[in-house]
């Protein structure tokens, strides 16, 4: 479930007062989600999704309100929030921060076709390519600095080997990815294929850029592989790999230092990963109960990451 708290049909009516939306026909709980509570909204003239942020620190909001407007006003397939009749997207209801956006078409991929991966990985090179110079800075909170400090969190709840193999990928990272500037800007942070819709081979949309943030745009891109490429024996699915990889690059060519790092940043997001889902296991539980994601998952993928080369990026579109 997803709805954290629920809201009556007459709160939700009102808080549909402020906007140029239309009036409430139906409100429903979404059960997908982790971390927010989710409503479909329909009204006699929209169908949207209010969302009611639950976790998280607040102040960082206006970050991703700018972000989508930014990216909602170039075009790119993602959720523009609504602004209210004074031009406010960010709202409270129910004591909580709220936003509302149209509610886009379409289903998580589960097994993305060859079209669905040039879609996102054309998308993606396109918003990188818009992002570069987002004016707003919001530092990637899931960095190497990050990684350093979350992992000696999560090492009493290790194996000897784990810690090892955690101390030594950490290591290779700074050694291997510090001295070097790599492009940068707002980057999604958590582009998983449940947080895509897609409309048969079209993709509806990019939602849940709670994670969204300015940093190395290879980092965002490098989720995006491990997540959508990797088959249920953990091998790399080279004819998506390379249908991402190829439609990314005709919107954003790679630099030579980023082809250099690739394998480099494929394991970082790979432990990152690992990382996140062991904090959630044994550190910091969230407050509602949910089926935590399996940190294994992570670590069997970065060690597939150590022990095979991945095919080199593309040096050109097609
Ligand atoms: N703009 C939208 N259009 C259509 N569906 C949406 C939209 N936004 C959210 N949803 C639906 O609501 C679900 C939950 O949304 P969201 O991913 O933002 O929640 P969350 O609690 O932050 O979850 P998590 O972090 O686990 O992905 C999504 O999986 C999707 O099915
Ligand atoms: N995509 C994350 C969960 C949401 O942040 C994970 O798979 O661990």
């Amino acid at each position: 479930m997803a709805v954290f708290t629920p809201l009556s049909d007459d709160q939700v009516a009102d808080f549909l007062e402020r906007f140029d939306a239309g009036r409430l026909i139906r409100l429903e709980g979404v059960s997908g989600g982790t971390e927010n509570s989710t409503f479909f909204v329909t009204t006699d003239r929209h169908a949207l999704v209010l969302t009611l942020f639950e976790q998280g620190d607040q102040r960082e909001l206006p970050f991703f309100v700018e972000l989508l407007d930014h990216l909602a006003a170039h075009d790119l397939p993602v959720p523009g929030p609504l602004h209210d009749r004074q031009g406010v997207a960010l709202q409270r209801l129910a004591e909580r921060p709220a936003l509302l956006f149209p509610r886009l078409p379409g289903e998580h991929p589960e097994q993305p076709t060859q079209a669905q991966c040039r879609a996102i990985g054309h998308a993606l090179g396109q918003m990188h390519r818009l992002t570069r110079e987002f004016p707003v800075q919001r530092p990637n909170p899931r960095d190497l600095s990050w990684i350093e400090q979350a992992a000696e969190r999560v090492m009493p709840y290790l194996d000897d080997d784990e810690q090892q193999l955690m101390r030594e990928q950490i290591a290779d990272f700074e050694r291997l990815l510090t001295p070097h500037e790599l492009p940068g800007g707002a980057i999604h942070g958590d582009l998983f294929r449940d947080n895509t819709l897609f409309d048969g081979e079209q993709l509806g949309g990019i939602i849940d850029f709670y994670n969204g943030c300015t940093g190395d745009l290879l980092f965002d891109l490098a989720i995006v592989i491990n997540d959508w490429c990797t088959t249920s024996q953990t091998a790399l699915h080279e004819s998506r790999y390379q249908a991402i990889l190829v439609a990314y690059a005709a919107e954003r060519p790679f630099t030579t230092v980023e082809r250099e790092v690739w394998p480099v940043m494929l394991r970082m997001t790979a432990l990152r990963y690992w990382l996140s889902r062991l904090l959630v296991v044994h550190v910091d539980p969230p407050a509602h109960t949910l089926t935590p994601k399996d940190p294994n998952e992570y670590l069997t993928l970065l060690k597939r990451r150590i022990t095979h080369a991945v095919p080199p990026l593309p040096t050109a579109g097609p």
